[in-house]
C-alpha cells in the first residue's frame, strides 16, 4: 500500500547571483522508502536539501513538509539531515554534540544506543576536528537520527568511507528505512543507489530529468548509463 508523501516539493527555484541552482525541481518523499537524488557536481542537490532544512530560502515553489514549511517547528521537530560537511573544527566531542541534540528532542534515542550502533565508543571523548573522515560521517549521521526523525536528509552519507564502513552504514539506513522513516539520500555512488533505493530521481541542472524505480530506470542499461544519458555536468 502507497503510504501519504511527508514531503512534496514543487517547482523549486532558487539562484545565486542571477545564476540558477534550483530551476523547478520536483520531489516527494514517502514513510519506509528510500529517495535517491543523483546528479553531477553542482546539480543541486545540496541546494534542494538546504531549502527542505530552512537553510535557503526559494524565490519560488513550494516545500511542504509533514504539512508544514521547511524551518517550522513542526518540520524540525521531525526532520533529520546528515549534511555533507559540519563545523569540522569544533572541539566538541561526539558525545558531548550528541547529548547537546539529543536535549533538543521531547523523545530522543537513548545517545548510547546509537553511539554503540555506529561504533563511536572508541573515539565517543576525542574533539570532533581531530577524528577521521569515516568517524566523522559516523557522528553526523548519528546526529542526523537521535531525534528519531520521520523524514531524514542524508547527503552523502558515506563518501569517503572505506567498504566495511559503507556496508555498515548501508544497513543501519535499510534498518531506519524498515522502521518507516523517509529517507532523502544523495550519492554519487551508482552501486549504493542501485542497492539501497526504491526511488531514483536524477537532478541535472537544477531540475528532475529522470525518475523511476531503479528496475524501472535500468530495464536496458544499468544505473551509469542513465545517469550518463540523463546529465550533462556542465554546472561544476
Ligand atoms: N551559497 C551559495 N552561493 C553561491 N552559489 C552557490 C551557493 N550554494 C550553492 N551554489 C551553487 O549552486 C549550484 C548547486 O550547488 P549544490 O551544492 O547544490 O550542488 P550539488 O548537486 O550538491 O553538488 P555536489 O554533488 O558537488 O555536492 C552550484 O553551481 C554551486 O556553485
Amino acid at each position: 500500500m502507497q503510504t501519504s508523501p511527508v514531503l512534496v516539493a514543487r517547482d523549486v527555484r532558487v539562484s545565486f547571483g542571477g545564476v540558477p541552482a534550483l530551476d523547478g525541481l520536483d520531489l516527494v518523499a514517502a514513510p519506509g522508502r528510500i529517495t535517491a537524488l543523483l546528479g553531477p557536481n553542482g546539480a543541486g542537490k545540496t541546494t534542494f536539501i538546504r531549502c527542505c532544512t530552512g537553510l535557503v530560502a526559494p524565490e519560488a515553489g513550494s516545500i511542504d513538509l509533514f504539512g508544514s514549511p521547511p524551518g517550522s517547528a513542526t518540520a524540525r521537530a521531525r526532520v533529520g539531515l546528515m549534511p555533507q560537511s559540519t563545523g569540522a573544527w569544533s572541539g566538541i566531542t561526539p558525545g558531548h554534540l550528541l547529548r547537546y541534540l539529543a536535549r533538543l528532542y521531547a523523545d530522543p534515542q537513548p545517545v548510547a544506543e546509537l553511539v554503540s550502533r555506529l561504533g563511536i565508543g572508541p573515539f565517543e571523548n576525542t574533539p570532533y576536528r581531530r577524528l577521521s573522515g569515516g568517524q566523522q560521517q559516523a557522528v553526523n549521521l548519528a546526529g542526523a537520527l537521535v531525534g528519531r526523525p520521520g523524514l531524514v536528509f542524508l547527503d552523502e552519507p558515506t563518501a569517503g568511507l572505506d567498504v566495511r564502513a559503507k556496508r555498515n552504514t548501508w544497513a543501519l539506513v535499510s534498518e531506519v528505512r524498515a522502521a518507516g522513516v523517509a529517507i532523502v539520500l544523495t550519492t554519487h555512488d551508482m552501486h549504493e543507489a542501485a542497492t539501497l533505493a526504491d526511488e531514483v530521481n536524477i537532478v541535472d541542472r537544477g531540475a528532475v530529468t529522470a525518475k523511476g524505480t531503479v528496475a524501472e530506470l535500468t530495464r536496458d542499461v544499468d544505473l551509469e548509463e542513465v545517469f550518463l544519458a540523463n546529465t550533462t555536468g556542465d554546472r561544476a
